[in-house]
């Protein structure tokens, strides 16, 4: 029997992908692994201090690391970060290992839902709307380039984002049963 493919959350901070991972993992009864709270607990050590220091580039590499470990297991929900798409060799781990879903949210949304974090040392600023807008131009194609499906999140709340989630991957995976 084929193994069923992993779903892989990408999106920008706040877009609720760890979130909605863990609501979409237990609506489907499969396990759920949040790659910043794995590379967190092999670390010993939250995000910022992985920031401060091993700078961006040794959070990278940890987080490539991590894609590579958690795309190999089969059946899961596996929610990224923000940046998870930077890199080439990302996509490409993503794209192959799973059916990847990028959720969309606007800059206004991020803004509100990420107001009070402390633990997204690229947030850590005065203008951090500037910064937003900035990343969103640069990463929303990247998201598009790698996503098999695109939902957004901008206009509800996380419950109705995991229906319409599991009401369009069913799709992908099985379209004559959704014809019925
Ligand atoms: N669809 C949604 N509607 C309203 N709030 C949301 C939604 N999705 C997530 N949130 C809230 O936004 C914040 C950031 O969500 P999170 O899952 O950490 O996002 P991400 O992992 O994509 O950065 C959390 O406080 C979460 O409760
Ligand atoms: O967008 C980014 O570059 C990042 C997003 C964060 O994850 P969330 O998207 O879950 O906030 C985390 O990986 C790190 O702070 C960097
Ligand atoms: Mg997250």
């Amino acid at each position: 029997m084929q193994a069923l493919p992993n779903l892989i959350l990408i999106g920008p901070m706040g877009a609720g992908k760890s979130t909605i991972g863990r609501l979409l993992a237990a609506e489907l009864s499969r396990d759920f692994y949040d790659s910043d709270h794995e590379i967190q607990a092999r670390c010993g050590a939250d995000i910022p201090w992985i920031f401060d220091v091993e700078g961006e580039v040794g959070f990278r590499d940890r987080e490539t690391q991590m894609l590579d470990e958690l795309t190999r297991l089969e059946g899961v929900v596996i929610a990224t970060g923000g940046g998870a798409v930077l890199r080439e060799e990302n996509r490409r781990i993503l794209r192959d290992r799973g059916t990847v879903i990028y959720l969309f949210t606007t800059v206004e949304q991020q803004l509100k839902r990420t107001a009070k974090d402390r633990n997204r040392p690229l947030l850590q600023r005065p203008d951090k709307e500037a910064v937003l807008r900035e990343m969103f131009g640069v990463r929303d194609p990247l998201y598009r380039a790698t996503a098999d499906i695109t939902v957004r999140t901008d206009r509800r709340g996380p419950r109705a984002v995991v229906n319409d989630i599991v009401r369009r991957v069913t799709r992908l995976v099985d379209p004559l049963k959704c014809k019925a």
